[in-house]
Parts: structure tokens; C-alpha cells; sequence
């Protein structure tokens, strides 16, 4: 359903010579398919995001989305929650929708799952780290994405808030069936969530190794089925996770 092709991407560096940033990258998603990309800072993981969301088109390659009319099919979520802080919980949610009943309808249960229902009218300078995360999660879902692009939409987070977040974004993942495309440099967010992990190499990336994963779900990042792949990994890999944060760095409070 997914299949991406980038030949090059480069920027330009201070100079105005091109860095290259991405090279002979390939990955494919199948529909449904919950793909983990993970790798060292600075390896182009934002830049893959970018390019496979058309958020950035100066790219030697190519992106197929098979099934996809329009950039309507395909939700994002970033590191910052990116809510305005103009409008309300409500209205930051269906700010991406057309504000038809259905999807007014579609956005408040989406908030009340997500335990939001005490703040739909309430302001997002008002909620916490993690309850604004949780507003940009409902935001992602309410347009029923048939791609979900995620870039690292969970660090800076304590573990509990971070781990509530996980199970929420795998319970409407699981309802929708959107192939998710999730960027983490945190191996073992990757191991809790993922059917696939996609390992770039350091920059310029492209994939290295692809890891299947059949683990039962739910998966917690620190449950033993976790740790037991993660310490078999790093043994049977080590040169992967060299430049890896194994540890979530995870601060803002809920
Ligand atoms: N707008 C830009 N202009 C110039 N260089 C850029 C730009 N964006 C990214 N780069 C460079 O491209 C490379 C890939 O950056 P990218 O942000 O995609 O990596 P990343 O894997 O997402 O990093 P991190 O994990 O630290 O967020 C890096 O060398 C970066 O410095």
C-alpha cells in the first residue's frame, strides 16, 4: 500500500553545498501495517516523515500511496502537539475535519475516549503536557487516516503518561486500521509498538535491517516480553544500537 523509493534528499548545507540527508531508501508499508522507524539522531527520520507526508517535495524518489486521493488521508502527529491556542479542545480537533455532524460526532467520541470529555470547551494553555498530546492524538484519528505519519509523538513524557498515550494510540489504531509510519530513536517504544522495525543506518539513511515483531499485544515498554527481545537484540546487534536511546528521556508530568 506504502512504498517508498528516495534515491536522494539532500539540503543545502551553510555553504549551499548539498548534504545529503537520505540515499537510496526504501520501505514498504502493507495496509494496516504498524511500521516502526527507528535510528540515531540525525539519520533523516523527520526528513522521511516530511517527504512521504508531501510536506517537503525536493526529493530525488518517489512516494505511493495506493488508495490515498488526497493529502486528507494521511494524519500527522509531531513532538510538539501543535494545538492553537485560540480555539478549544473541540474545535482544535475538528479544525482539520469539515465540521460536518459526522465529524463533530467523530471528534467528541474520539475526545471522550481519549478521557477528555471534562475539557472539550476548555482552552489547550489550560491541560496538561500529556492531556494536549492526547487532543493531538484525537486530532490525528478524526479524519480516518488510511496513513498515520508519527514523529516521536511521545518523548519528553513521564513513563506513565507516555505508556497511557502507547495503549490509547494502539486501541485506535487497532479500530481504524490505518498503516502507521511512527519515527523513534527509543528501541523499546519501537519493540511495544510495532508489527515491523524499519533500522536506518547513521546519515545519510536508508534501511539496514527489518525486524518482524509477533510479540501478543498489549506490549509494555518495560513488560519482560520487551526487555527479554530488547537484551536479545542489543547481543545479536550491537553496531545497530550504537547512537540509540534505549532509555525513554522523559520529563513534563501529566
Ligand atoms: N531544513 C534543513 N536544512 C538543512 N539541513 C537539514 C534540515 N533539516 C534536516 N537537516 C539535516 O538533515 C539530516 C537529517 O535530519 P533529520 O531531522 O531528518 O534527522 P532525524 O533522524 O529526524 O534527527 P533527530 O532524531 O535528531 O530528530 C541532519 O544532518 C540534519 O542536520
Amino acid at each position: 500500500m506504502l512504498d517508498i523509493a528516495i534515491d536522494r534528499k539532500t539540503y543545502p548545507d551553510r555553504a549551499g553545498a548539498p548534504h545529503l540527508a537520505l540515499a537510496g531508501l526504501h520501505l514498504t508499508a502493507a495496509p494496516g501495517e504498524f511500521v516502526c522507524v527507528v535510528g540515531p539522531s540525525g539519520c533523516g527520520k523527520s526528513t522521511l516523515l516530511n517527504v512521504v507526508g508531501g510536506l517537503d517535495r525536493d526529493v530525488e524518489g518517489r512516494v505511493r500511496l495506493a488508495g490515498a486521493d488526497s493529502a486528507h488521508d494521511i494524519g500527522f502527529m509531531f513532538q510538539e502537539p501543535r494545538l492553537m491556542p485560540w480555539l478549544t479542545v473541540l474545535e482544535n480537533v475538528l479544525l482539520v475535519t469539515d465540521a460536518s455532524p459526522a465529524a463533530r460526532q467523530r471528534a467528541r467520541e474520539l475526545l471522550v475516549a481519549m478521557g477528555l470529555a471534562d475539557v472539550l470547551d476548555a482552552y489547550p494553555g489550560r491541560l496538561s503536557g500529556g492531556m494536549q498530546r492526547r487532543v493531538a492524538l484525537a486530532r490525528a484519528f478524526v479524519i480516518e487516516p488510511k496513513l498515520l505519519l508519527m514523529d516521536e509523538p511521545f518523548v519528553s513524557l513521564d513513563v506513565p503518561t507516555a505508556n497511557r498515550l502507547r495503549a490509547m494510540l494502539v486501541e485506535q489504531w487497532q479500530r481504524s486500521r490505518a498503516t502507521v509510519l511512527f519515527v523513534t530513536h527509543d528501541l523499546r517504544e519501537a519493540l511495544a509498538l510495532a508489527d515491523r522495525i524499519c533500522f536506518l543506518s547513521a546519515a545519510p539513511g536508508r534501511v539496514v535491517l527489518e525486524l518482524p515483531l509477533t510479540l501478543a499485544r498489549p506490549r509494555a515498554p518495560d513488560g519482560a516480553a520487551v526487555q527479554a527481545l530488547h537484551a536479545e537484540l542489543l547481543a545479536r546487534h550491537p553496531e545497530l544500537l550504537a547512537g540509540l536511546t534505549s532509555d525513554p528521556h522523559e520529563t513534563q508530568d501529566e
